[in-house]
């Protein structure tokens, strides 16, 4: 991936030692479930702010692609590296992006634009770590990564190429998953509306657990974990399970028996394993109707905090064992409030002029690690009552 997101040709070896040994540990301490609260204090409010920004220039229909994803982007961004970082650089990291599959698969394609789009990205990258205006108690991620690149003396070039590396990893597959979650729920009506009254319901004082929107976006993603968002965890699961699409290799480091159902299969030390993801997620005597997004699939299950809902089924959308997604956690969050901020404060729906109603999108057939998408929908927004909250 430094070749084919960042343009890496030559220091390959070291820039990945440092993204597995200094830079990697820093994101699983930094993004666990105990300190994620620390670095998403500002998330909620950016995001908030980029959505309203989006929406109020947007009168007509709104591109879905762009509704969700930009304003995830800026506000992970703003969360995670400051608001010194380049937040302005969304389409060209978007272009950079749908670049990624044609150039990961060798594939022909116009490469001109995006290999633009990812030298200003560099460029806006090395201006952030060369003014390295961070401190260690507001922006600590941030700090993090510049401490880890000072402490083994990488230059600004190298340091660019690793964070946006980096960015790529924390944003291409969470912002695909949040393109699908509303295409799951624009073509499915009930499902949106069960999702809804869940969201009006948590955040309506009372029963709810939160006495208004506000209080909503500034809680601790600690506290988003919680059984009254059961159907829309449940909804984030099933469309991550019903996307994932990336290949879990791994080498064996000893000869051993790998449990298949209810025999074994013997693997020789050296030998690569890889694990179907996909055929495990579409095995109707595990997921029945399997290739049907259901709302509430995983929504019966005993609700246990801090674990995946989908715990005790074959779920591998977010990897497993020692290597299991080091960002699940900000993940699930980003996609939580991102769905809670959009339900609540609007009636979306397809645009009948441009999009087909009650559809899905077409899928895109060079799609690396999940589904992409060969279409945008655009949608039509129409502020609900609750659309209010103090500036
Ligand atoms: C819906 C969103 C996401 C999905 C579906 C996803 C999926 C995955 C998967 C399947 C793996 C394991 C790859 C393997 O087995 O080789 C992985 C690893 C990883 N993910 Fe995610 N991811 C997501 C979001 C994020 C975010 C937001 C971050 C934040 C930084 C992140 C950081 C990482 C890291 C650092 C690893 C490497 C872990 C290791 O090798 O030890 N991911 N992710």
């Amino acid at each position: 991936m430094f070749r084919v997101v960042a343009g890496v040709r030559t220091n390959y070896a070291r820039l990945h030692d440092i993204m597995i040994h200094k830079l990697f540990p820093l994101v699983d301490k930094l993004l666990s479930r105990r300190s994620l609260g620390q670095i998403t204090q500002p998330f909620g409010r950016v995001l908030f702010s980029q959505i309203k920004k989006l929406t109020q220039t947007h009168i007509q229909a709104v591109s879905l692609v762009q509704l969700v994803q930009e304003p995830l982007y800026v506000a992970t961004n703003a969360a995670l590296f400051g608001s010194s970082f380049p937040l302005d650089t969304y389409k060209d990291f978007r272009a950079l992006d749908k670049s990624v599959p044609y150039r990961f698969s060798r594939l022909p394609f116009w490469y001109w634009p995006s290999s633009c789009a990812r030298e200003r990205v560099l460029a806006q990258i090395g201006d952030y770590l060369r003014r390295g205006e961070v401190t260690d108690c507001d922006d600590r991620f941030a700090y993090g990564f510049m401490e880890a690149f000072k402490a083994n003396d990488i230059q600004v070039l190298d340091g660019s190429r690793l964070v946006l590396t980096f960015l790529w990893g924390l944003h291409s597959n969470t912002m695909s998953t949040s393109f699908w979650l509303f295409a799951f729920l624009l073509a499915d009506t009930d499902a949106l509306e069960q999702v809804r009254a869940e969201i009006d319901k948590a955040v309506e004082g009372k029963e709810g657990k939160f006495t208004d929107l506000d209080m909503l976006l500034a809680a601790d993603p600690d506290e988003l974990d919680d059984p009254c968002f059961v159907t829309l965890t449940s909804a984030i699961m099933e469309t991550m399970r019903l996307t994932a699409l990336h290949a879990a290799v791994r080498v064996a480091v000893c000869d051993f028996d790998l449990k298949q159902g209810d025999g074994s299969i013997p693997i020789k030390k050296g030998e690569y394993v890889w694990g179907n993801v996909r055929a495990a997620h579409m095995d109707e005597n595990i997921y029945p109707y399997a290739h049907k997004f259901m709302v509430d699939r995983f929504a019966g299950r005993l609700y246990r905090k801090g674990r995946l809902q989908t715990d005790g089924q074959p779920f591998l959308s977010l990897g497993g064992g020692k290597h299991i997604c080091k960002g699940r956690w900000l993940a699930i969050y980003e996609i939580k409030v991102v769905a809670i901020i959009l339900l609540r404060l609007f009636d979306i729906s397809s645009s009948p002029e441009k999009s087909p109603a009650c559809s899905l999108p077409r899928v895109s057939e060079h799609s690396i690690g999940v589904i992409h998408t060969e279409d945008d929908i655009l949608v039509q927004l129409r502020p609900r009552q609750h659309g209010s909250i103090s500036e």
